[in-house]
Order: structure tokens, then C-alpha cells, then sequence
């Protein structure tokens, strides 16, 4: 089970199907029970996932959970097993002719020729629409002319990825799908992508991508899904997916002596319609999740007092998401 070894689940993740995910009417991509198996093995098994025009969605997930294979069947490279996808209302397979010059995508490993020198080939690429983006101007966006006339063979993996990305963007799609788009990058071109991310979504563009970096995921998704074991487990905004009620601080964190009984802790938070949840994620180090008041910061304090325990900090905040993902996918490697 995606939850087993999970110490707390933030209780504003919608369990999917994605509840939180905007309407189907204006859904640039909409995944419905997707399935897809490689060797017998459900690799994705049920997977449900919408992305807005004029948004970011981000999917997030630890390694093997899918991420890739779904996008791939967005893409129309693979052909799902079950369940239906449609991007801008079209079959990805079926319509693969028409989407292609309304959908951008860039492979998690470039996926561009290699022999071929970088700027030529954004040449070449905007060749096949019938109104690019002006080359220079991209590629000056995204800093390639100082490798232009490499072979992309002999690109560092970050210039790599700007290649690919401007080849995604050339063509002005209506979608754009990105698999860990500024993996590798350094702080600089990372900062061009995401301007250029945002750009693109002012521009009415639907954005699609994976990350595994939660701060490009927080600064960027509209609308993040958690994916684990092929499946979404939670969904939401950033804001929703930290906040305990979507509104407000959602947790307590304490640093006191390890090894203190959690579940009395969550006894002493009782109070009539709250759901608190309370973990030990590190020794000495205590979270407590649900609706954050004086009073029940006075409850945690008075129950490290009744114990005899001084606590070295307590502190109220949102979550980051960070923390949402590892209570929602677990701490143990894959
Ligand atoms: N062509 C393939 N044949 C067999 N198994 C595959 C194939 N492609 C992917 N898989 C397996 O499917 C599972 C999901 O892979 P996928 O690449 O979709 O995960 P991911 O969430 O994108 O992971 P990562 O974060 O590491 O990129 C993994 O266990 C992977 O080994």
C-alpha cells in the first residue's frame, strides 16, 4: 500500500480521483483510469489526472511511480492498457497527426539527435510549423548561442535540456508536456525555464511537467499531483496540499528529548471535529498536523509540561511540500 510506512497524511490531499482538479470543460489533458503494464506489471494502474489550459500542473512522485509512463501515453509514444487520455479533446494515438503540431514535449533525456550542432536543429525544428517563435529570440532566452554550433553530442546535460525545451516551445503549442525539465540545470538556466514556463502560461498555454525539485514544483504548479505505485494519492493546489485546512498554518513543530509517546500527544489535542495526526519523523523532532490555535499550541506546550520535558522550539507554519511528500510517499528509498 502507497500509504503504509506514511507517518501522517495531510488531511486536505483529496484522494483521487482528483476532486480539487479544474473542470473537465476547460481540461487541456484529462487521464481517466489509466493503465499501462509492462511484463504483466501494472506500472500505472488506475491513474486519473487533469491539467487546465493557462496553468502549470506538476506531477510529483518518487522514482518508478509512473510519472514518465504516463506522460509518455499523453505524449501518444505509448499506447495505454486501459483507461482513456485525451489532450485538447483528441486520442494522443489515434489523433497523433493532429496534436502533433498543437503539442510540444520534451523527453526526460532530451531525446534530441545527437550528431546535429544545437541551434541548427532548433532551426530545423521551427521549420515544421507554420509560426514559430522567432529562433534568435529563444534561443537567446535560454542562453544557446554560446554552444550553437556544438554537435549536441558534445553538450553538457543542462544544455542539453535548454535545447530540448526551446525545441519543445518553438512550434507555439497549446500544450507543452515536460519530464523533469530543469533536471541537471544550474541556478541560471533554471531561472530562464521558469520564466519561460510562466510566460507560456500567461500566454494561455497548458503546462504539463514532472519534477522531482519541490521548490519548482511550489513556485510554479497551479495544481500538483502526487502519483505513487501508478496511481494519484493526492491532489490539490500547493497551498491546499500544505495547509492543514487550506487556509491557515496547518502544523506545530516541536524539538524536545526523542522517544515521546505521540499518540498521548494527539489525545491532548482532542477536541470535538478536528483531526489531528502527530509524528516523530526524526528523533527529538515532533510534527503535529490540524487546525493550529493558541489553544492547541498551549495543548502541545502543556503536554511536553506534564511530562517534564522542556522543548528546545516550537514553531507553527504551513507544511512545505517537501513534508507533504514524504508523509504522503514514505522515507524508505526506491
Ligand atoms: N519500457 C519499459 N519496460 C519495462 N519496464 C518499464 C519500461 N519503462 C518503464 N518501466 C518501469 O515502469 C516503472 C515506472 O517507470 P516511470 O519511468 O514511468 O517512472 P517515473 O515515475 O517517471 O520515475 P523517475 O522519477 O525515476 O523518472 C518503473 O518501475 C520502470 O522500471
Amino acid at each position: 500500500m502507497p500509504l503504509s510506512d506514511a507517518p501522517a497524511r495531510p488531511r486536505t490531499a483529496s484522494a483521487a480521483p482528483d476532486d480539487a482538479a479544474p473542470d473537465a470543460d476547460d481540461a487541456a489533458v484529462r487521464v481517466r483510469g489509466l493503465v499501462k503494464r509492462y511484463d504483466g506489471r501494472a506500472v500505472v494502474d488506475g491513474l486519473d489526472l487533469t491539467a487546465a489550459q493557462g496553468a502549470v500542473t506538476a506531477v510529483l512522485g518518487p522514482n518508478g511511480a509512473g510519472k514518465t509512463t504516463t506522460i509518455e501515453c499523453c505524449e501518444g509514444l505509448r499506447s495505454p492498457d486501459g483507461g482513456t487520455v485525451r489532450v485538447l479533446g483528441l486520442d494522443p494515438v489515434a489523433d497523433a497527426r493532429r496534436l502533433r503540431p498543437r503539442v510540444g514535449v520534451m523527453l526526460q533525456d532530451g531525446g534530441l539527435p545527437t550528431g546535429v550542432r544545437a541551434l541548427e536543429l532548433l532551426r530545423h525544428v521551427a521549420a515544421m510549423y507554420a509560426a514559430p517563435r522567432p529562433v534568435d529570440e529563444l534561443a537567446e532566452r535560454l542562453g544557446l548561442h554560446g554552444f550553437a554550433r556544438t554537435t549536441v553530442r558534445r553538450l553538457s546535460g543542462g544544455q542539453r535540456q535548454r535545447v530540448a525545451l526551446a525545441a519543445a516551445v518553438v512550434g507555439r503549442p497549446e500544450v507543452v508536456f515536460l519530464d523533469e525539465p530543469s533536471a541537471g540545470m544550474d541556478p541560471q538556466s533554471r531561472r530562464a525555464v521558469w520564466d519561460l514556463v510562466r510566460e507560456l502560461r500567461a500566454d494561455g498555454v497548458a503546462i504539463v511537467l514532472t519534477t522531482h525539485l519541490m521548490d519548482e514544483a511550489a513556485d510554479l504548479a497551479d495544481h500538483v499531483h502526487v502519483v505513487d505505485h501508478g496511481r494519484v494519492i493526492a491532489s490539490g493546489s500547493v497551498r491546499e496540499l500544505t495547509s492543514a485546512d487550506g487556509a491557515g498554518p496547518g502544523s506545530v513543530r516541536v524539538e524536545a528529548a526523542p522517544g515521546l509517546d505521540v499518540t498521548t500527544l494527539v489525545e491532548a489535542l482532542a477536541e470535538p471535529g478536528a483531526d489531528w495526526t502527530a509524528a516523530e519523523p526524526e528523533p527529538g523532532v515532533y510534527t503535529v498536523t490540524g487546525p493550529v490555535s493558541p489553544a492547541a499550541v498551549a495543548a502541545v506546550t502543556g503536554w511536553l509540561a506534564e511530562r517534564g520535558v522542556l522543548a528546545r522550539s516550537v514553531t507553527t507554519g504551513s507544511r512545505t511540500l517537501e513534508d507533504v511528500f514524504l508523509d504522503l510517499t514514505g522515507r524508505n528509498l526506491r
